[in-house]
């Protein structure tokens, strides 16, 4: 079981990768689309219906092998792994997410972006497939001591205001769109989209030693801005694996979006997964309540009992990435990397007592 950090496009620096080095980690995920960049100051922003992650560059040049070779590098000199890359950019592979008129073109651009992480010796690439995407948390003094933090409320779940053309995945990818919005589909459609991107990509990945690893529903609704999820309860998660059976097709598991599902059971869902060694690494933060009502919080001050977490996964021989995600901004000149150094030095202790008991 091993110690990362994820660091937001803007953070990808020498500087930060001593930070994550100095604070126990060593493995590193990396970040490439160009969402939230005042991250470092001002946390995850609060998203709604007139607020997203911003528009997309859709940068090819950072998606080219030399880049990710480059960026692997940098992070090996500071003694550390790059494990995987999160997140397509929606620039990308919005008409995969829409089955628009360019899915095809876009599906060929995702195969050559997985051979470039495979080329370049990256293990995991992470995504998230979804429509409305990390879409309508509110920011306020929702931790410890009134740190800021995100949360979620009924009024932000009941929020169906339609998704604009040119927007996805909670970014827009055509500023110059037309009037309009999103058409409404099934979550069948959903499911048959998202299959068909797996049958394409899932044979790239095996064949370049990439493993995909899907994010779940963050916020864990089943419909979101009038559009369907896809894994918002913790049973969806065998469906996405049975969907195409392969050590390709895995997970990236947000315990905290778990726990924040309104049925089921984390521990028991850890279990399942790990038994089948289909977790790449983990976002291992923690929260209080389920949808529509939670807010996140430090790790240790949660509703998930983390230390019995990780028993779990060590009983189940589980050699991934521990991540801290996202957490609390601590009240401070660096709220980011204190939040972080806080929830990094509660990990490396509860590994190490896990892993020695
Ligand atoms: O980066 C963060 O802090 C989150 O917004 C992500 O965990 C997000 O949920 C995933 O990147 C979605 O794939």
């Amino acid at each position: 079981m091993k110690l990362g950090i994820g660091l937001y496009r803007h953070m990808l620096t020498r500087e930060n990768y001593r930070f994550a080095k100095q604070a126990g980690c060593t493995h590193i995920i990396a970040h490439l689309v160009d969402y939230f960049p005042t991250m470092s100051k001002d946390g995850i922003p609060a998203t709604d219906a007139t607020n997203n992650w911003g528009i997309t560059s859709g940068n090819m040049e950072d998606w080219s092998y030399e880049s990710l070779r480059k960026l692997k590098d940098e992070i090996n000199e500071e003694g550390l792994e790059l494990y995987a890359i999160e997140n397509f950019d929606p620039a990308h592979w919005h008409d995969v997410l829409l089955n628009g008129p360019r899915r095809d073109e876009q599906i060929e651009l995702l195969k050559s972006i997985i051979r470039n992480v495979g080329k370049a010796g990256i293990p995991v690439m992470g995504y998230n497939f979804s429509l409305a995407g990390v879409w309508g948390h509110t920011k306020g003094e929702f931790a410890r001591g009134g740190a800021v933090s995100v949360g979620f409320t009924p009024s932000n779940a009941n929020d169906q205001t339609p998704i604009p053309q040119g927007e996805v995945w909670n970014m827009t990818y055509d500023p110059q769109a037309p009037e309009g919005t999103m058409p409404q589909i099934s979550e069948g459609e959903l499911w048959e989209r998202y299959t068909y991107f797996l049958k394409e990509l899932v044979p790239v990945a095996e064949e370049t030693g990439v493993r995909l690893a899907a994010h779940p529903d963050d916020p864990p609704m089943p419909q979101l801005r009038g559009t369907p999820r896809l894994v918002y309860q913790p049973h969806l998660f065998q469906k996405m694996l049975d969907s195409v059976p392969s050590h390709a097709n895995a997970l990236d598991f947000c315990m905290g979006t778990v726990q924040e599902m309104s049925e089921g059971n984390l521990y028991e869902t850890i279990d399942q997964l790990t038994k089948q060694n289909k977790i790449c690494y983990v976002h291992f933060r923690n929260v209080i309540g389920k949808v529509p009502e939670y807010r996140e919080v430090f790790v240790d001050e949660g509703d998930i009992d983390m230390i019995k977490a990780l028993r779990i996964y060590k009983k189940n021989n589980f050699d991934g990435v521990f991540i801290p995600d996202h957490t609390p901004q601590i009240s401070c000149n660096a709220p980011w990397h204190a939040g972080m150094a806080y929830a990094l030095g509660y990990m490396k202790a509860a590994l190490s007592i896990v892993n020695n008991e």
